[in-house]
């Protein structure tokens, strides 16, 4: 009984948080991208890109965009260690998939990965960002022309943006993370985590 109107008491009053996991092939940018979105978003200053390692782990950051809370996973994408990214996909209410725009000949690994993720039904419904990164540099690809190469063919009704940024000087980051809040705050898929959460109690 307790747990019911702890449960309900939960969905009602305390300020929803939102997991987002950061995806992507290993030297995409994905620690660069959380650490800057850690610099935009927080009073905690991100770690500079030259401390920056090769993630195993999981890394997190909490920040608060548009007043929403977020909480970013970042998993490390090496071969081996891309078993580990579907642990979190049933928690995760939106995936942010980041990809290095100026190193096409790693697009054809992204491309599959990416499939794979989109073809997983823990994932069902979760909004998709998809990250031309790597700006700053005058041989990354725009949004669109990745778009084009990517030719992803299992979006089916999932709510999706490509965005070009650059994790380094900051570009096109709180456009991104601003849209994702604004998609995830009237997604299906939040609404089925949050019944879920209000029926499991804590
Ligand atoms: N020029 C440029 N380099 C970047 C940018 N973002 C990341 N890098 C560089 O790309 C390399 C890989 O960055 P990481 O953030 O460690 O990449 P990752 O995706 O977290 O890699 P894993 O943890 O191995 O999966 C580093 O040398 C970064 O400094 C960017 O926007 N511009
Ligand atoms: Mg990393």
């Amino acid at each position: 009984m307790f747990s019911l109107f702890y449960g309900l008491w939960k969905y009602l009053f305390s300020k929803t948080e939102f997991h987002v996991l950061i995806l992507g092939i290993d030297k995409a940018g994905k620690t660069t991208l959380l650490e800057k979105l850690k610099s935009l978003y927080s009073n905690l200053e991100g770690l500079p890109p030259d401390r920056i390692v090769p993630t195993v782990g999981l890394n997190i950051g909490r920040v608060e965009v548009l007043n929403t809370k977020l909480v970013f996973w970042d998993l490390g994408g090496q071969p081996g260690l891309r078993s580990i990214w579907e642990k979190y996909y049933e928690e995760a209410h939106a995936v942010v998939f980041v990809i290095d725009a100026a190193c096409p000949s790693r697009f054809e690994d992204s491309k599959s990965a990416l499939e794979k993720v989109l073809r997983h039904e823990d994932l069902q419904g979760a909004p998709l960002l998809i990250l031309a990164n790597k700006q700053d540099l005058s041989e990354a690809v725009t949004a669109e022309e990745l778009a084009r190469y990517l030719d992803l063919k299992k979006l089916d009704e999932r709510v999706y943006m490509f965005e070009a940024v650059s994790a380094f000087d900051g570009t096109g980051i709180k456009q991104g993370a601003e849209w994702l809040v604004e998609v995830m705050e009237r997604s299906k898929r939040t609404e089925m985590l949050r019944n879920r959460a209000g029926v499991a109690g804590p």
